[in-house]
């Protein structure tokens, strides 16, 4: 199977996907400073080989234009001819994608989870108890007690990379990474987003709830 069998059809599918919750994410400011990366998988997947549309590097993310995604293989590199470069972190979207066989991935940096990361940066992960949008994240049982994962964040992106299948967690479909901003996937792009939104609330809910506890 090569990136050639990939239908028209499939690949104008997945763009127009991913353009809708690009804009969408925008007018919600989750792309401050041309923050944030996108991707969705198109076609068959084995860990071996897969493709997937990611976000051109450091574009003005509010903005929809042609230039905004590019096609790339399992090893990140562009299947089509292109002047675009893949975002700087596509080498995450790549060993989410191996790790878990997902469909979809979204990063977003916002104050929330970057205070959340450092706050319980000493255990490494930020726990969430008993509270309903846990739910969002497909985890079902009466007062779920989680922990979502915080990773090392590293200037020289592939130094990440390492930790994430260390600590990549199977019921939890996301990765913080300290002061620096969420990895959520899904099956498929709603999926992502539920979970995406979901962490979000989660943090927030979690900072308030320590500035509560905290108060004098
Ligand atoms: C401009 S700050 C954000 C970047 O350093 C990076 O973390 C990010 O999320 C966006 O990088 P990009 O290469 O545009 O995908
Ligand atoms: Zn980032």
């Amino acid at each position: 199977m090569s990136f050639a069998n990939i239908t028209t059809e499939q690949k104008q599918q997945v763009l127009s996907e991913l353009s809708a919750i690009k804009a969408d994410f925008a007018t919600r400011g989750f792309f401050p400073g041309t923050s944030g990366n996108l991707s969705m998988r198109v076609g068959p997947y084995s860990p071996d080989e897969f493709f997937f549309a990611v976000t051109a590097s450091g574009k003005d993310k509010s903005k929809s234009t042609p230039e905004d995604f590019l096609f790339v293989d399992q090893n990140g590199k562009p299947c089509e001819s292109t002047t675009l470069k893949p975002s700087a972190e596509t080498v995450i979207h790549n060993e989410i994608y191996r790790l878990t066989g997902c469909g979809a991935i979204f990063h977003i940096h916002s104050i929330f989870n970057g205070l959340v990361s450092e706050l319980f940066w000493e255990r490494r992960a930020v726990p969430v108890e008993g509270v309903e949008l846990i739910k969002g994240l497909g985890i079902w049982e009466e007062e779920a007690v989680i922990d979502i994962p915080i990773l090392s964040n590293f200037a020289e992106v592939p130094r990440i990379v390492p930790e994430i299948s260390e600590r990549l967690a199977s019921r939890i479909p996301g990765i913080l990474l300290r002061k620096h901003g969420i990895y959520a996937w899904g099956r498929d792009a709603f999926e992502a987003k539920r979970h995406l939104e979901a962490f979000e609330f989660l943090f927030e809910y979690v900072y308030r709830w320590q500035l509560l506890m905290n108060r004098k």
